[in-house]
């Protein structure tokens, strides 16, 4: 079988011909692609280690690949040489879904990439192919984790390919998992912080709009997530702003476990919880309308103390304390927070229950500040679409932290206005709060 990696410059009338064919279908191109280096990666060999060898083939050695499939190279049996649609007529699946996946080559993906593949995620008859968007700094890890997906034959992965431009990686993505991010580092100021990363989300917002299914779900896991999600809502007007979401399943998960092990049930007793606000440690885990075994947590557990401090710090400052004893920021939680999100959205909510996340605040029922992206409680028909729960219980105690929440992101908005298209930016973040894994 034939080999080859190949560079590929920017433009090329191969790169941009599927763009065209995106722009035409949405009929209109908001934004333009910017002319950069690509680089993509074309694997067509079983051979891995000659693979690494051969790092700089030719540019002839991509095209056919790109001719043939219009869409990016592809890895192992997944290349062109291969006819996967034939076996598929066989089969009572689904059609094929496209989900994109950034910082692919990262820990949280690392444990995601492998749930997706395996049908636990959309069905065991729900075909994938898994695009992912790694960098330059990244593209051997990239094809590494490539490799692994390929060397665990599961039947439902129909195609994975590897880029690091992502207006080809997003091409008609019904699903964009976005976890790439530069992660916070020692003495760096939030506002850097924010900047840095909302940079990273304004170009994958503007190359969703361009490229990406025009209803496209999109979850944004890198930090700071909520306020990274909003620059993305801004930068694809195209795109439902309905349509994304900041990951707090996991901060939802984390409070669930401190209720059941206060009350001595198992975690699944746990429901109706909700996390309004951030994913900082201003983020409130709301046990006023969370339930224990179908009764008000209140009810069952009484120490309303404990409820207000030790549970609510707890939950605020889990991914800190892990942190600390791990070494490391929580990646296998934090995948399997990821899965819960996405089958949330494609499976019909329990009647009377509901899940946390982060969407968009224009027209919520509770008196939110409109356009920001905060955590509230939403239910879904199972049709990858959701709705807020209006039937909230509200008190004085919640309704102070949630307006906390609401000003941190508020003023995490202002920091971020020149990449919302919402003029200079002015950052004055009273206090320097804290993503869950800082302490
Ligand atoms: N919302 C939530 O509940 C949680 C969110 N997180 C957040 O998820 C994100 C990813 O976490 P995790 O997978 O553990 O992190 P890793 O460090 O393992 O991977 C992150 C990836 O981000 C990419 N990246 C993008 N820009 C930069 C940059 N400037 N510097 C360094 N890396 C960059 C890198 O990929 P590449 O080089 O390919 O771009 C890297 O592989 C982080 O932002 C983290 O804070 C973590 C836990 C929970
Ligand atoms: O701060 C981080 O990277 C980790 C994080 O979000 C969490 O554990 O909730």
């Amino acid at each position: 079988m034939g080999l080859s990696t190949a560079y590929s410059p920017a433009g090329s009338r191969l790169a941009t011909a599927p763009l065209a064919a995106a722009a035409a279908r949405r009929g209109s191109v908001q934004h333009l692609r910017p002319r950069r280096p690509l680089i993509a990666t074309v694997r067509c060999s079983v051979d891995a280690a000659k693979q690494v060898q051969d790092g700089a083939a030719t540019i002839a050695a991509q095209e056919p690949a790109r001719h043939k499939t219009g869409r990016l190279p592809r890895f192992g049996v997944f290349c062109p040489t291969y006819d996967l649609t034939s076996d598929d007529k066989t089969k009572s699946w689904k059609k094929l879904v496209t989900i994109a996946v950034s910082g692919a080559a990262g820990m949280i993906a690392n444990h995601l990439l492998f749930q997706l593949a395996s049908g636990e995620v959309f069905g065991q008859d729900q075909p994938i192919a898994l695009k992912l968007l790694g960098s330059e700094r990244s593209l051997q890890a990239l094809e590494g984790v490539a490799m692994e997906l390929e060397d665990s034959l599961y039947p439902l992965l129909r195609e994975v390919s590897i880029g690091i431009d992502p207006y080809e990686v997003f091409e008609d993505a019904d699903w964009a998992l976005l976890i790439g991010a530069k992660p916070r580092g020692p003495g760096m100021e939030r506002a850097a912080l924010l900047d840095i990363n909302g940079q990273i989300f304004a170009d994958q917002g503007k190359a969703l709009n361009t490229v990406a299914s025009p209803n496209v779900k999109v979850i944004v896991v890198g930090n700071p997530c909520n306020t990274n999600a909003l620059i993305c809502i801004k930068n694809a007007p195209n795109i439902p702003a309905k349509n994304f979401h900041a990951l707090t399943r996991l901060d939802e998960n984390r409070a669930k476990c401190q209720l059941a092990l206060k009350a001595g049930v198992f975690y699944d007793k746990v429901s109706n919880m909700t996390i309004w606000g951030n994913h900082s440690t201003t983020q409130v885990p709301d046990f006023l309308n969370a339930k224990i075994d179908g009764r008000p947590v209140k009810e069952v557990i009484k120490d309303t103390k404990w409820l207000e401090e030790e549970f609510t710090m707890t939950v605020q400052n889990r991914g800190g304390v892990l942190i600390q004893k791990w070494g490391r920021s929580s990646a296998a939680s934090t995948s399997v927070s990821i899965v819960d999100a996405i089958k949330s959205l494609v499976t019909p909510t329990p009647e009377g229950d509901w899940f946390s996340s982060g969407v968009y605040t224009t027209g919520n029922p509770y008196g939110i500040a409109e356009d920001i992206v905060f955590s509230m409680p939403c239910r879904s028909k199972g049709d990858g679409d959701y709705e807020l729960v209006s039937d909230v219980l509200m008190d004085d105690f919640l309704w102070e932290r949630i307006k906390k929440t609401e000003a941190e992101l508020l003023a995490e908005k202002k920091c971020v206005a020149h990449l919302t298209g919402e003029g200079i930016a002015f950052c004055d973040l009273r206090e320097d709060t804290m993503l869950p894994g800082e302490m």
